[in-house]
C-alpha cells in the first residue's frame, strides 16, 4: 500500500560497491540471519533519524515542510509483489548522498573492524552488531532492495532511484517522485513471506519500535458494516493507516511506567549498538534549569574509542525537537563513552554547535551530566561482577578523569580499580577504599609502582623491603597510569606514594632495633659508599645505603622531585624533548655480591664492578641501557676474571 510514485525519467547508471561494502553485506547476510527480524529496526531507525533531521532544518525554514507537517513513517506490504517497504516523509537524500551513504562505509573505525573479522560466525556477528550495520540489513532478508528518494525542498523531478541485488553493484537512475522523502522497497528472498504477515510486521513494530516518537503506521485494511453482540449495527470502517507504536518519546515518559525492554530498545535505536546498555540513569530535572536526560553505559567499547577525532557526545534535543547528534559539549571526554539523550528547555531551538561552546546552560548542563554519569557509575560498582566489566572496557579512559575534572577528582578516584600485590594476578579491580581498609597500623599513604607492564611491575626491587614488611603496593602499568598519579596525589585524606622514588620513608614503620641496625650499616659502610661515588662520579646524583632492598644487591631511584622514569620514557615516546635526569643509586649492603665488591681493593676493578651494578638497577629499572654493548663488554669482562 504505497502512496507515492515514481517515474524513470532519466538514464540508469551503474556504480561499484566500496570493497568493504561487499565484505560487510555478504558477512551480515551469513552472520545474522538467526537475527533477521533486526533490519526493520534499523530501516524505521533511519526513517526516524530523517524525520528528526527534517524538522531541525524546518526551524530556520518551515517551507521544507510544503503542505505535509505530519512527520511520520509508513511500512506497506505488497502478497503479490512479495514486497515490503518503508516510507517517510523525512529529510530525503540528493544523488550524491545516495551514493555516499548507500555505496561506501564512511564511519570511523571501519579499518579495526575489518581487521578483526575472524571468519567464525558467531563472534564475527557480535563485531557487526557493534559495528552497525543499519541499512545494508535490508538484504538479510532482500535479495533485491529498491531506494526511492527526494531531498525535502527539491523538485519532484529531482527524485533518485537507488537498486541493488547486494552483490558487487547498484545502479541510480534520476526519477520523478511525488512526495518527499525515502521509500525503501525490500524484493523479499524465497522463504522471507513472513514479513508480508501484518501481524507479524507489527509485532515487531512494537517491540523495536514503541519508542519512536513518531508514528509507524501499518495499513489497516476496510472493515466492512457488521452485527455487534446485541444485533445492533457497527458502522464499516475505511482503510486507513494506523500507527503501531506509542510514537511519544521514551525519555518525556514517566520513568515508572518504562519497562527495561523499552530502555533497552531505546539504547539499541540511538546508538546503534546491538548489545543491551549495561546500565542507565533517567533523570528530570525541573527548577533553575530544566532537562531531561537519559544516559546509558553500553557494555562494550566502540571501535574507535581511542581514536580522537571520532564523534562521541549526546544526543541533543530542545524541547523534543532533534537538534544535533553527538553534542560532546555535555560529556567530558573521560566520560566519552556514555551514550544518550539530553533534552533541555533552557536552550534556544536555534542553538548552534558554536553557539553551545560557551554559553552558561552549556556548563550547567554538562556538570550536571557528569555528576549523574558518575552516580550511574557508582551504583553500578555495587556489583563486582557488572563493574568488572565495565572496568575491563572503559576503565582506561575514566583514568582520564583525575586530570580533566578537578571538581570531581574524589568520586572519579573512587570508582578507579588496580591491580595489586594483594592479588595473585594482574586484574584490576582493588579499590583505592579497599586498599585503605587494608593498609597495615601506622602506614599512611597508599604504595604505588609504575611500570612498563604487570610483570615489570611486580618483579621491580622497589617491591621488595614492603612484601617483607607485608605492605600492599598497588601495580600500575597502564599507558595512561603516569599521567593519572600525577594528578591523583591524594584520595580519602591519604597520599599516594611511588616506591620507586627518593621519597619512600618506611622508617616509622620499622621498630627500634631495625632502625637501630639500619643506622649501624650506614655507618659501617660510610666508607664504601664515598669510593662508590668516586667510581660512578657524575652518571648519578647520589649512592645510597637501600633500606628497600632485601634479594637484588642494588637499585636506583628517582629523586623525589624529579620526572619519574615512567614519565620520561612516555614522553620520550611521543617525541618530547627530556631533562637528563640522574638517578640515586641504593646499595643493598646485606648482599653477598655488594659485600664481595666492598672487599675489592683494585679501584680499577672496584670501578668495573660499580659499573656493572648501576647498569644492572639501570636495566630492571628502566628496561633498556643507553649502551648496552659496553655493559655486556663489562660484564664479560669480569666474567673471565672471576673464571681464571
Ligand atoms: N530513510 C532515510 N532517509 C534519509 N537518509 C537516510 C535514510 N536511510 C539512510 N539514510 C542515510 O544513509 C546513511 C547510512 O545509513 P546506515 O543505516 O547504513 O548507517 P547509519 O544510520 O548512519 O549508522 P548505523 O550503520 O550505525 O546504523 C545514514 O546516515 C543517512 O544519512
Amino acid at each position: 500500500m504505497s502512496d507515492t510514485t515514481a517515474t524513470s525519467n532519466g538514464q540508469k547508471q551503474t556504480h561499484g560497491f566500496q570493497a568493504e561494502v561487499k565484505q560487510l553485506l555478504q558477512l551480515m547476510i551469513h552472520s545474522l540471519y538467526s537475527n533477521k527480524e533486526i533490519f526493520l529496526r534499523e530501516l524505521v531507525s533511519n526513517a526516524s533519524d530523517a524525520a528528526d533531521k527534517l524538522r531541525f532544518l524546518a526551524l530556520s525554514d518551515g517551507s521544507l515542510y510544503g503542505d505535509d507537517g505530519e512527520l511520520r513513517v509508513r511500512i506497506s506490504l505488497d502478497d503479490k509483489a512479495r514486497t515490503l517497504t518503508v516510507s517517510d516523509n523525512g529529510i530525503g537524500m540528493t544523488q550524491d548522498e545516495v551514493i555516499s551513504h548507500l555505496g561506501t562505509i564512511a564511519k570511523s573505525g571501519t579499518k579495526e573492524f575489518f581487521s578483526q573479522l575472524s571468519g567464525d560466525q558467531s563472534k564475527d556477528s557480535k563485531l557487526i552488531g557493534q559495528f552497525g550495520v543499519g541499512f545494508y540489513s535490508a538484504f538479510i532478508v532482500a535479495d533485491k532492495v529498491t531506494v526511492r528518494t527526494r531531498k525535502a525542498g527539491a523538485a519532484a523531478n529531482e527524485a533518485i532511484e537507488w537498486e541493488s541485488a547486494g552483490e558487487g553493484d547498484y545502479s541510480i537512475t534520476p526519477i520523478s517522485k511525488d512526495s518527499r522523502g525515502t521509500e525503501i522497497v525490500l524484493h523479499l528472498r524465497e522463504g522471507e513471506d513472513e514479513f508480508l504477515n501484518r501481524w507479524k510486521v507489527e509485532s515487531i513494530v512494537t517491540k523495536y519500535s514503541d519508542h519512536i516518537s513518531i508514528p509507524v503506521e501499518l495499513w489497516q485494511e476496510e472493515q466492512p458494516e457488521r452485527d455487534g453482540e446485541d444485533g445492533e449495527k457497527i458502522a464499516a470502517v475505511p482503510g486507513h493507516w494506523q500507527a503501531a507504536n506509542k510514537a511519544t518519546a521514551l525519555w518525556t515518559r514517566d520513568k515508572s511506567d518504562i519497562t527495561d525492554e523499552e530502555y533497552q530498545e531505546f539504547y539499541k535505536h540511538i546508538s546503534h549498538d546491538w548489545s543491551e546498555p549495561l546500565s542507565w540513569s533517567h533523570n528530570k530535572v525541573e527548577g533553575n534549569s530544566n532537562y531531561t536526560s537519559l544516559l546509558y553505559v553500553p557494555k562494550k567499547a566502540p571501535f574507535d574509542m581511542w581514536n580522537r577525532e571520532a564523534q562521541h557526545g549526546l544526543k541533543l534535543y530542545v524541547q523534543r525537537v532533534f537538534i544535533m547528534d553527538d553534542a560532546e559539549q555535555f560529556m567530558p571526554a573521560y566520560l566519552r563513552f556514555i551514550k544518550g539523550v539530553l533534552d533541555s528547555s533552557d536552550l534556544p531551538l536555534n542553538v548552534s554547535r558554536e553557539i553551545l561552546q560557551d554559553t552558561k546552560v552549556t556548563q550547567t548542563l554538562r556538570k550536571g551530566c557528569s555528576s549523574r554519569a558518575l552516580k550511574m557509575l557508582d551504583k553500578l560498582s555495587k556489583d563486582a561482577e557488572q563493574y568488572q566489566a565495565f572496568w575491563n572496557e572503559f576503565g582506561q579512559v575514566l583514568k582520564e578523569g583525575p586530570a580533566e575534572d578537578m571538581a570531581n577528582k574524589e568520586q572519579i578516584a573512587a570508582l578507579l580499580r588496580f591491580a595489586s600485590t594483594h592479588n595473585e594476578d594482574s586484574t584490576q579491580n582493588v579499590a583505592l577504599a579497599d586498599y585503605i581498609s587494608r593498609m597495615k597500623e601506622g602506614q599512611d599513604e597508599i604504595y604505588y609502582i609504575v611500570a612498563d607492564s604487570y610483570a615489570a611491575a611486580k618483579h621491580s626491587p622497589h617491591l621488595e623491603v614492603l612484601r617483607k614488611k607485608g605492605l600492599e603496593v598497588l601495580l600500575l602499568s597502564d599507558r595512561i597510569d603516569e599521567w593519572l598519579v600525577q594528578h591523583l596525589t591524594e584520595f580519602s585524606g591519604k597520599k599516594l606514594r611511588s616506591v620507586a622514588k627518593g621519597g619512600l620513608d618506611l622508617s616509622k614503620l620499622d621498630d627500634e632495633e631495625t632502625k637501630k641496625a639500619q643506622q649501624e650499616a650506614e655507618q659501617a659502610f660510610a666508607d664504601v659508599i664515598g669510593r662508590f661515588k668516586t667510581a660512578l662520579g657524575d652518571q648519578v646524583k647520589d649512592v645510597k645505603v637501600s633500606h628497600r632492598l632485601t634479594e637484588s644487591p642494588a637499585c636506583v631511584v628517582t629523586d623525589e622531585f624529579d620526572m619519574s622514569t615512567q614519565m620520561i620514557k612516555l614522553m620520550e615516546s611521543v617525541g618530547q624533548k627530556v631533562p637528563d635526569v640522574k638517578p640515586i643509586f641504593e646499595l643493598n649492603t646485606e648482599h653477598q655480591l655488594v659485600k664481595r665488591i666492598a672487599d675489592e681493593q683494585d679501584e680499577e676493578r672496584f670501578k668495573q664492578w660499580a659499573d656493572v651494578l648501576l647498569e644492572q638497577a639501570l636495566l630492571a629499572e628502566r628496561g633498556s641501557l643507553k649502551d648496552p654493548a659496553a655493559f655486556v663488554a663489562r660484564l664479560n669482562n669480569l666474567l673471565l676474571s672471576l673464571a681464571k
